[in-house]
């Protein structure tokens, strides 16, 4: 296997009396995406601070395209991109100005510049306004101007910390877009997010913190296989095969929630869906509709929220 591109050892973070890191580990391959979840102060801007040479740790080791996080801060630097937070955007000059200007000081040829500036304004759906100054942007503009701004020199590791908080469901899609792009073609991305639905649609892998520690680590797949569990949801024509269906299922051992003639019923195994059909059939309680459903990772995150509570 290749050298994992971010490798994290027992990496820690004190503030004072404030454990905001305990020693955690993680490793994330080449084009890989992570993301990283949990509850507000779990640790989430800490780890990414320390990766992206911002706060240095105070135990464990952290390494970045193979250069140690805080001995060669400036290698690391060179390969990183980090957007949000601190991607300066200047308001006088317009949206494309300001992509130009960057990729300017990057290096890039005026011609280049030019031509990354406009894939960009096109990714996120700026090209209205691209020719605007950006002090009159809105918000969420701005926000977009300021994504774009940190991908402009395409870098080998890239650090979202919350990316699409305010964004609006159109340039949420197109972030997404950007990032699964940019995964495929090899740049590996660490995100964090409150967004369950945007850990389940990027990443390879996820990690959840819980006050400073690794809650828990897999892909969204395993999270869901591992915490959350399916769920039958039974339809029936008449309150008759409803009652009868309830009586089959308690003899399963199954305690079905009900809703008008719906019954729901939680699943652990595959085996389960004919095991209830057949108990229902033979109750003489027949179907109207059966669908299934997997867990969410929000219900993954809510099921670890209880059991940390
Ligand atoms: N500069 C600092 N000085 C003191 N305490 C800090 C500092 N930065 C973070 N902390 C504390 O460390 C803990 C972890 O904070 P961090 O910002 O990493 O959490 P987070 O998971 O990113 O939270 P959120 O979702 O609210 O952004 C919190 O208790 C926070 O108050």
């Amino acid at each position: 296997m290749s050298q994992p591109v971010i490798a994290v050892t027992d990496l820690a973070k004190q503030y004072g009396e404030v454990t905001a890191l305990a020693g955690i580990s993680l490793t994330v391959a080449r084009g890989a995406v992570l993301a990283v979840l949990g509850h507000n102060g779990a640790g989430k801007t800490t780890l990414i601070d320390i990766l992206s040479t911002r706060v240095r740790p105070s135990a464990g080791t952290a390494r970045v395209c193979g250069y140690d996080v805080v001995q060669r801060g400036r290698a690391v630097r060179r390969r990183i991109g980090v957007t949000g937070q601190f991607a300066a955007v200047d308001d006088t000059l317009s949206g494309r100005g300001n992509l130009v200007l960057i990729a300017r000081l990057l290096g890039a040829r005026p011609r280049q510049a030019l031509a990354r500036a406009t894939e960009l304004i096109a990714a996120f759906g700026l090209e209205d306004a691209a020719d605007r100054p950006a002090g009159t942007y809105s918000g969420g503009m701005r926000r977009r101007l300021d994504l774009a701004a940190g991908l402009v020199g395409a870098p080998q590791v890239l650090f979202l910390d919350e990316p699409t908080t305010g964004l609006d469901p159109v340039s949420r899609a197109g972030l997404w877009a950007v990032v699964e792009d940019l995964a495929a073609r090899g740049t590996t991305v660490v995100l964090t997010t409150q967004y369950l639905e945007e850990a389940d649609r990027l990443a390879d892998h996820v990690v959840v913190l819980g006050f400073g520690h690794i809650t828990v680590s897999g892909t969204p797949a395993q999270l869901k296989a591992r915490l959350g569990s399916r769920t039958a949801t039974l339809t029936f024509g008449t309150e008759l095969a409803l009652q009868r269906a309830v009586h089959a299922l308690a003899r399963l051992g199954l305690a079905p929630g009900r809703a008008a003639l719906v019954l729901t019923v939680p699943l652990s195994g595959p085996a389960d869906i004919p095991v209830v059909v057949r108990a229902l059939d033979a109750a003489g309680a027949p179907l109207r509709d059966l669908t299934v459903t997997e867990p969410t990772l929000d219900d993954v995150y809510l099921s670890l929220h209880r059991t940390a509570s």
